[in-house]
């Protein structure tokens, strides 16, 4: 198989709630090999999609290819080729570890002895071998992320879908669950992700689009968004509360443009550094001035007018 074989493809792709649209005529191709990200707020229509591409919500109109086969016929052989681990993590809680991963793969028709040495093989993936024989229902929020991505692992899948793989973990375990992902992605499982985290788009993913109210706003590697839509860096202004719309007026003109958010003002300039200097020489005194790296939160706020988590 070619490196850059196509996978996935959306043209079109649309999904109704009855008179709603959560989803508004979405294209994307995910090649081979890669990690494809869905970065939006909450709302954006990301899981939607998800549930599309998943084959466990039909699509309402356009085209989606899975493998080269359509999903309106094809679940079952699509599903078979597919792991998917959902936003809730729907653990038995009731049992082990091991036994979460064993049922599953009991499920998808391998033998006991190939769940056994796959569950020890994925175990040792989501470093969970301690604790094997533990109940679930104790574990941390990370290692429960953990094992659901293993079991989603179970039928060796060429393509894993991610619904928001670390909302609600604490920053070490979204590093780890980050590092475990990228192993995944060096052995040559094909990523499909949603998140409202930049920082987790930014870590992860070769390519993504950029979705609010249902349709895809930009497209493109992280690096080249940042480059197509800010500058290299952002310069942060913070001033008394009530007042610092009025700073606004008085920063205008320096750097490419400036957004006010409600509690501070973004200088968009290549070189944060001189923008604060020459804030300071026109003798604007912020309470606070910190010059950072652009991120794709620039990106959102650019495209959409808004930030990414309100
Ligand atoms: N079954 C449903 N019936 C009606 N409306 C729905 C249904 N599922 C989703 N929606 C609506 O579709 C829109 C998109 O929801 P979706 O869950 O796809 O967004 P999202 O980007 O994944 O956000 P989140 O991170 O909150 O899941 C939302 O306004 C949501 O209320």
């Amino acid at each position: 198989m070619p490196d850059n074989e196509i996978l996935l493809s959306a043209t079109g792709l649309t999904k109704t709630f009855g008179e709603f649209t959560a989803v508004d005529g979405i294209d994307f191709a995910v090649r081979k090999g890669e990690c494809f990200g869905f970065l939006g707020p909450n709302g954006a229509g990301k899981s939607s999609t998800m549930r599309m591409v998943g084959c466990v919500s039909p699509v309402t109109s356009g085209e989606l290819r899975l493998f080269g086969l359509d999903p309106a016929g094809n679940g079952p052989a699509i599903r078979a080729r597919l792991g998917s681990c959902p936003q809730r993590d729907t653990l038995d809680e009731e049992l082990t570890v091991e036994e979460n991963l064993w049922i599953y793969g009991r499920y998808f028709g391998l033998s006991r002895k190939e769940v056994r040495s796959r569950a020890a093989e994925l175990l040792d993936f989501a470093q969970l071998t301690d604790r094997a024989g533990d109940k679930v229902e104790p574990l941390s929020g990370g290692m429960k992320r953990r094992l659901t991505i293993a079991r989603s692992l179970i039928n060796s899948p060429e393509i894993l879908l991610l619904d928001e793989p670390t909302t609600g973990l604490d920053p070490q375990a979204r590093h780890v669950l980050w590092d475990r992902l990228f192993r995944l992605k060096r052995s040559g499982v094909t990523l499909v992700l949603t998140t409202h985290y930049m920082d987790e788009a930014e870590q992860l993913c070769d390519r993504l689009v950029v979705m609010d109210h249902g349709r895809i706003v930009a497209e493109g590697s992280p690096r080249s968004l940042i480059d197509e839509f800010s500058t290299r860096e952002v310069l942060e202004l913070r001033f008394d509360a009530e007042d610092h719309k009025d700073f606004a007026e008085q920063v205008t003109g320096i750097g490419e443009r400036v957004e006010v958010l409600p509690d501070r003002l973004l200088v968009y300039a290549d070189d944060g550094e001189q923008a604060a200097a020459v804030v300071h020489s026109r003798g604007i005194e912020p309470l606070s001035s910190l010059v950072r790296r652009a991120t794709l939160e620039d990106v959102f706020l650019h495209l959409t007018g808004r930030t990414l988590v309100d």
